[in-house]
């Protein structure tokens, strides 16, 4: 059975008349990537800054690991926020010794893991080069690497591929899938929603402080996939179609009628019709398909429906 690391229930936080989470409810399994969708101004940082403990949500609780997150949980957890935080002046080493000391670490055990990733990125000679020297895309790696110095329970990443080149983006997200699969938890929030399908195993859409999505991403895309199909006919019979598309168990849409081929993107409202049988009833079937749209695809039309 899955364990549940995180439970979120029913978070409610206002900044003065703004109502930046209304009652959001999630529980994340362990070792698994969830992401946190949602567009500018959603509400994924206030959400983020709570499980941090920077701020305090006005309502609602938080369960780690079956217990109410405290001040003490801070130490099991890595958070990479979005502006980043690193000294410029201090060298790479200073830098760990002194996050992974803040995270509870001894001296020794911050240089390995320092040394342990250095390694594993290919980067020993970095060690002793100051922040201010490093491009940014390099910076960003050094901040990843102090985020997960203290070898996290629950990682929160926040917009962890911003200011990488496509190779490094990469790079790190095999990482991130890396340690998940060593039980990590990892929370991605993100806006770019392109970047989730590959990531996530499950997710939450959030949208003006809402949830209005969450799942798996297999049960969000199945429940997608089940009602649309993608048609294509040929030789159409255009009275039957008339009627067809007056069918109140379809939603039709007409993707393109160029004499040859008609084609359409039919979405089931009912279970009760077999769209197959009515179909064959309009034309000469070319293509029966059903359409399971992309996540991002998806996303923008429950926020558009939200
Ligand atoms: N300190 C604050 N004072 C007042 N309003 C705030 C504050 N922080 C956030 N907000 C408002 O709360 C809402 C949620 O903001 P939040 O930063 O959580 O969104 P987000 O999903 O992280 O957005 P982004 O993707 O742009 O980072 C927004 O309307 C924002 O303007």
């Amino acid at each position: 059975m899955q364990e549940i690391i995180l439970d979120i229930q029913n978070l409610h936080k206002s900044y003065g008349s703004k109502m930046a989470l209304k009652g959001v409810s999630l529980q994340i399994n362990k070792g698994t990537i969830y992401g946190l969708i949602g567009q500018n101004g959603a509400g994924k940082t206030t959400l983020i800054r709570i499980l941090n403990q920077i701020i305090e949500a006005d309502r609602g609780n938080v369960f780690f690991n079956g217990k109410p997150l405290t001040a003490r949980d801070i130490k099991t957890l890595g958070y990479l926020p979005e502006e980043r935080g690193l000294y410029k002046n201090m060298t790479i080493e200073e830098q760990a010794l002194y996050f992974g000391q803040l995270k509870g670490m001894t001296k020794m055990e911050a240089k390995n893991q320092l040394n342990y990733w250095l390694d594993r990125f290919d980067i020993t000679t970095w060690k002793n080069k100051k922040i201010q020297d490093l491009s940014k895309g390099m910076a960003q790696k050094v901040q990843f690497i102090i985020t997960v110095l203290n070898q996290p329970n629950l990682l929160i990443l926040d917009e962890p591929f911003s200011g990488f080149d496509p190779l490094n983006a990469q790079l790190i997200a095999d990482e991130i899938k890396n340690l998940a699969q060593q039980g990590t938890t990892v929370i991605f929030s993100s806006h770019r929603m392109e970047s989730v399908a590959d990531m996530c195993d499950a997710l939450s859409l959030i949208h003006n402080g809402e949830i209005i999505l969450q799942g798996s991403i297999s049960e969000i895309q199945k429940k997608y996939a089940k009602e649309i199909y993608e048609i294509h006919l040929v030789n159409t019979h255009k009275e039957q179609l008339a009627t067809f598309l007056n069918n109140n168990a379809y939603s039709t849409l007409i993707v393109e009628d160029n004499k040859q081929e008609l084609k359409l993107e039919v979405t089931k409202v009912t279970t009760e019709r077999n769209l197959l049988q009515d179909i064959l009833k309009l034309g000469e079937l070319k293509l029966y398909k059903q359409y399971i749209p992309s996540l991002q695809e998806i996303f923008i039309k429950t926020i558009e429906n939200a």
